[in-house]
């Protein structure tokens, strides 16, 4: 089996007396679709907001690999490997969408911004291979033909979708999604569900899922982890998931699941 490359450890997150997610211990192995379901405030994003250092646990540890990423900055994380998306967009709407790509690259490419200020040689060639990047990772998603156009002629689908891109873009090892179907036609959710398997098999790329459309999770996820309100409910294959009479009960309440 291979190794986990993320593990959660007791990880508790309080906001005031609020206890968004209470000692939850899982871990995503290399290579693997995770999935964090659960309904509305169980605690899914704040998960992923751990994970990626956009908040502090109030006790408990998450490790990648060796390296302990508890209170560590987003952007330290991100150094690490760890590329994430957000619930509301945050493109930057002057830019194009391959210039939106381009600057997600930045930190990789060699000559900085000093030279890109100078237009030097090298930031010449950075520009046209970050362009080139942006086109290959815009063509997975069928959107190379918007490289040009200001990300905000873009629907919303499509934006999330250039989100998606973006992250890719910095190699990550691990992708951390925060509801990427949301607001996409059903012809979206099917490329989504195409690239997220090529994540994997094409990039090498590990993710972390937080979803609530389940013809996502339930096609992409090798196992999915079932948060009700911040407690860890089941640890299971998608299809075990969906059978558990606590996850049942923890979507449709006691009396509905009962009569389910
Ligand atoms: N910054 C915050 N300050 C206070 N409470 C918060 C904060 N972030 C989340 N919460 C609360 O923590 C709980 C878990 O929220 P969270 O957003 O993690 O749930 P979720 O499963 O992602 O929900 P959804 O599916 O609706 O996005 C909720 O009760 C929410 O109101």
């Amino acid at each position: 089996m291979t190794p986990p490359l993320l593990r959660f450890d007791a990880v508790s997150k309080h906001f005031g007396g609020l206890v968004a997610v209470n000692a939850i211990s899982f871990q995503v192995r290399q290579g693997e679709i995770l999935g964090l379901i659960g309904p509305n405030g169980s605690g899914k994003s704040t998960l992923v907001n751990l994970a990626t250092g956009e908040c502090a646990p109030t006790a408990g540890a998450i490790h990648m690999g060796d390296i302990c990423l508890t209170g560590m900055a987003p952007w330290r994380i991100a150094r690490l490997g760890v590329a994430r998306t957000f619930q509301m967009l945050r493109s930057f709407p002057s830019l194009t969408v391959g210039q939106n790509l381009a600057l997600a690259m930045q930190p990789g490419l060699g000559s900085g911004y000093c030279a890109s200020v100078l237009r030097m040689a090298s930031a010449r060639r950075d520009d046209a291979q970050a362009r080139g990047r942006a086109i290959e990772m815009l063509r997975l998603f069928g959107l190379e033909r918007f490289v040009d156009e200001p990300a905000t002629a873009l629907s919303i689908g499509q934006q999330r979708m250039v989100e998606l891109a973006r992250g890719l873009c910095t190699r990550p090892r691990v992708f951390v999604l925060d509801e990427p179907a949301a607001g996409l036609s059903p012809p979206m959710v099917e490329r989504l569900i195409e690239v997220i398997g090529r994540m994997r098999t094409d990039h090498g790329v590990t993710v972390l899922l937080a979803e609530h459309v389940m013809r996502v999770v339930q096609t992409v996820c090798d196992r999915v982890v079932v948060l009700d309100y911040g407690e860890k409910i089941a640890d299971a294959k998608p299809s075990e998931a969906v059978a558990d009479p606590r996850v049942i009960e923890a979507y449709l309440g006691a009396g509905k699941a009962a009569h389910a």
